[in-house]
């Protein structure tokens, strides 16, 4: 990591986030945008089925129930299944901006245990951008959305073109999401429209 700026603090330089005119509206639910994401999808019967949906400005709101199957310790959700919930609620704020981007650097902090059947209230929002990296912050309440917040997360995610998912996945996985049209649809769109 020689030489890169890893800092969760934006520089002076960076800008404030605009929000795309073709983000969906506040309070619109934001679909998975892959049917087999361990956070979003419903084709994982594991997974954490994240509800997202877009936020005021450049946020997002989400929901995510915790189950039996994201445990740690007994009756307590993992913490790393804790840290996806924040990084899919984060990865959705792409939509507000319409760019497509990945996690470079997720930071948690966890102040209160999380129990299986409580639902995390998450919240997202961009705070700045600079070329590339977005800078975000997200939030997880536990008791309602204006509950105490369980979890807290800074981040940095860096904007990527689709060419990144294809050079990179499994060519199944690949393959058979190239041949689903909506799916590339969705994402060309983002990379045409900056
Ligand atoms: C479609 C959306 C799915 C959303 C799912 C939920 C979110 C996810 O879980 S995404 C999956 C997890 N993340 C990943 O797999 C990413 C893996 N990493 C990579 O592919 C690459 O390192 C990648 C694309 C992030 C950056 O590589 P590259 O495109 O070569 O960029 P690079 O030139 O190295 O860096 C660009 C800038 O970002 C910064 N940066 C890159 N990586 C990091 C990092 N890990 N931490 C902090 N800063 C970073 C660099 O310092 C550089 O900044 P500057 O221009 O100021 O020097």
């Amino acid at each position: 990591m020689s030489g890169r700026t890893t800092a969760l603090t934006p520089p002076p330089e960076a800008g404030p986030p605009v929000r795309h005119p073709d983000a969906p509206a506040p309070g619109e639910l934001i679909g998975a945008h892959y049917e087999y994401c361990f956070g979003c999808g419903g084709g994982v019967p594991h997974g954490l089925h994240v509800e997202a949906r877009a936020g005021e400005g450049v946020s997002i709101t989400a929901e995510f129930r915790v189950k039996e199957a994201h445990q740690g310790a007994p009756g307590l959700a993992h913490g790393g299944v804790l840290a996806t919930a924040l990084d899919e609620t984060l990865g959705s704020l792409g939509w507000m901006l319409r760019v497509i981007a990945v996690t470079g650097r997720l930071e948690t902090d966890y102040l209160l245990p999380v129990p299986v059947d409580a639902v995390l209230h998450l919240r997202a929002e961009v705070t700045a951008v600079h070329g590339r990296k977005i800078y975000c912050t997200a939030t997880g309440r536990i008791g309602g959305p204006e509950g105490p917040v369980a979890v807290h997360a800074e981040a940095l995610f860096i904007e990527v073109k689709v060419d990144h998912f294809i050079e990179n996945g499994r060519p199944a996985e690949i393959q058979a999401t190239l041949a689903n049209p909506d799916q590339v649809k969705v994402a060309r769109a983002f990379e045409v429209n900056p």
